[in-house]
């Protein structure tokens, strides 16, 4: 049977031609068109651009309601696989009291089209400390969001996730991407129309709404056009977003930060509809230190559980400690893991440390290291960052404790009551071993939650009152 991973390597083999290729280029240096120079900046260049997106952006195809093959079938390729989104629907009434209106996207009916033009209102810009109108500079027409709803929303399509990924890391600082729990929050801010023949908007770079705004998404629905580039420009570098050939058979957009100037060419035919949505970025999600948390401890099922078990005089009557291994993986051992444990801490994690401590036990997200098997744990006495030991060590004659005295302070205990098994090991120290030949050994750590229970008469009255 063939199997196609015992097949030839044809990356392998491409990779050796091309690197003999390559070198032989490189013995016959007079064949050369580039200068070394202008070569050397290229490769900077190059790795600017690989370090620093500053833009990103993503088709996804319309499916037709009767059946559900893509529309765009010959674009296929360009789609997000596996994405792909029914007509959009758009509601809209300007004035009070007055029925709604619908517009099925592709457009169902020019006149209805028609009508959502009409009663959009000409698009202003900010130019100084003024909103102005002046076509010359910007000829479209748009709709507050006040005014429409949309069943078109970038959530759905994980746009919004990859505009994280993408844009996200530049935005945050090393600590806070140690842990890259910011998100982003995405707030729908207008709904534009650039029509043919003169439809545009000349260079500009958005007004931001908040200090923590750090971009626009701009989404085109599916509407028939010509022209209409949208070009985003940062240093100078360009993007450039030419969405006029898949213009009526999917949704396109495109993210960019907010110091990118952008600008969209004349709309020679149809009509060009974007929604703008204001991108920013979300302060940590920390359940038990944020005055306005908006998750309650109680109302999470474990919170009645948990009660229920510290009521209970058999429950730990003198007393205990909790241990729970963390089931998500955090960088735990990096330099800023006590900045950003437990307030980063997800899912499951988050729910058992927030119970715990607001039933009022004593919390903490502490190390646990794997050398040492069997009953007896090493607890870290706090998030140490990584560290590389010069004292030697002989695991056959000393115990870890000689190590650990130093560096890496930790508890020898079996008396914590584990709950969870260990799951995600991170490098915690590196250090000589004692040998014939000179060599390091490596000891891993897994992130745990320990909770201290108090004996069973100091308990009552322990939790919030809420
Ligand atoms: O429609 C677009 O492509 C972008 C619109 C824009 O730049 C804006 O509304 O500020
Ligand atoms: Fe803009």
């Amino acid at each position: 049977m063939g199997n196609k991973k015992t097949g030839p390597d044809v990356f392998g083999k491409a990779l050796e031609d091309t690197l003999a290729g390559s070198k032989s280029e490189r013995r016959s240096s007079s064949t050369r068109s580039l200068s070394q120079t202008a070569l050397l900046e290229a490769y900077n260049e190059l790795e600017k651009r690989i370090k620093r997106p500053f833009a990103c952006g993503g088709t996804i195809n319309i499916t037709d309601n009767q059946d559900s093959r893509p529309k765009a079938k010959k674009q296929k390729r360009n789609a997000i696989p596996g994405k792909t989104s029914p007509p959009v629907r758009l509601f809209w009434a300007t004035e009070t009291g007055a029925t709604a209106h619908k517009l099925v996207l592709p457009a169902d009916s020019t006149s209805v089209l028609q009508k959502l033009i009409k009663d959009c209102v000409p698009a202003t810009f900010g130019r100084g400390k003024k909103d102005v109108l002046d076509p010359e500079y910007r000829r479209a027409v748009k709709m507050d969001p006040n005014n429409f709803a949309t069943s078109f929303h970038p959530a759905n399509f994980g746009i919004v996730e990859n505009v994280e990924r993408i844009l996200l890391p530049r935005i945050n600082t090393e600590k806070q991407n140690s842990l890259g729990f910011r998100k982003l929050r995405v707030e729908l801010y207008s709904l534009n129309v650039y029509s043919g023949p003169s439809g545009l908007f000349r260079k500009h770079v958005d007004t931001p709404r908040s200090k923590s705004q750090i971009g626009s998404l701009v989404v085109c629905l599916p509407s028939k056009f010509k022209g209409g580039r949208l070009t985003v420009q940062h240093a100078r570098q360009h993007s450039k977003f030419d969405w006029s050939t898949l213009s009526d058979a999917a949704i396109q957009w495109a993210a960019f930060y907010s110091d990118c100037k952008h600008e969209i060419e004349t709309v020679t035919e149809g009509e060009r509809l974007t929604l703008t949505y204001n991108l920013y970025v979300t302060e940590p999600l920390g359940v038990f230190s944020a005055p306005n948390n908006i998750i309650q401890p109680k109302s999470l099922p474990l919170y009645g559980f948990l009660e229920g078990l510290i009521a209970e005089p058999a429950f730990m009557r003198l007393g205990g400690v909790l241990g729970v291994y963390c089931s998500h993986a955090y960088p735990h051992s990096s330099e800023h893991a006590s900045d950003m444990l437990p307030i980063g801490l997800k899912g499951a994690d988050l729910v058992v440390y927030s119970v715990l401590e607001s039933l009022g036990m004593k919390v903490k997200v502490l190390p646990v290291l794997n050398k040492n098997q069997g009953p007896v744990k090493t607890v870290g006495k706090k998030l140490w960052g990584c560290s590389m030991n010069h004292q030697e060590v002989d695991w056959g004659y000393y115990t870890i404790d000689k190590l650990l005295d130093g560096a890496w302070d930790a508890y020898r205990t079996k008396d914590i009551t584990w709950i969870s098994n260990p799951k995600h090991l991170e490098l915690a120290l590196a250090y000589p071993t004692y040998g014939n030949e000179p060599s390091l050994d490596t000891a891993y750590s897994y992130a745990a939650i320990l909770a201290i229970i108090p004996p069973f008469d100091q308990r009552s009255g322990s939790a919030e009152s809420s």
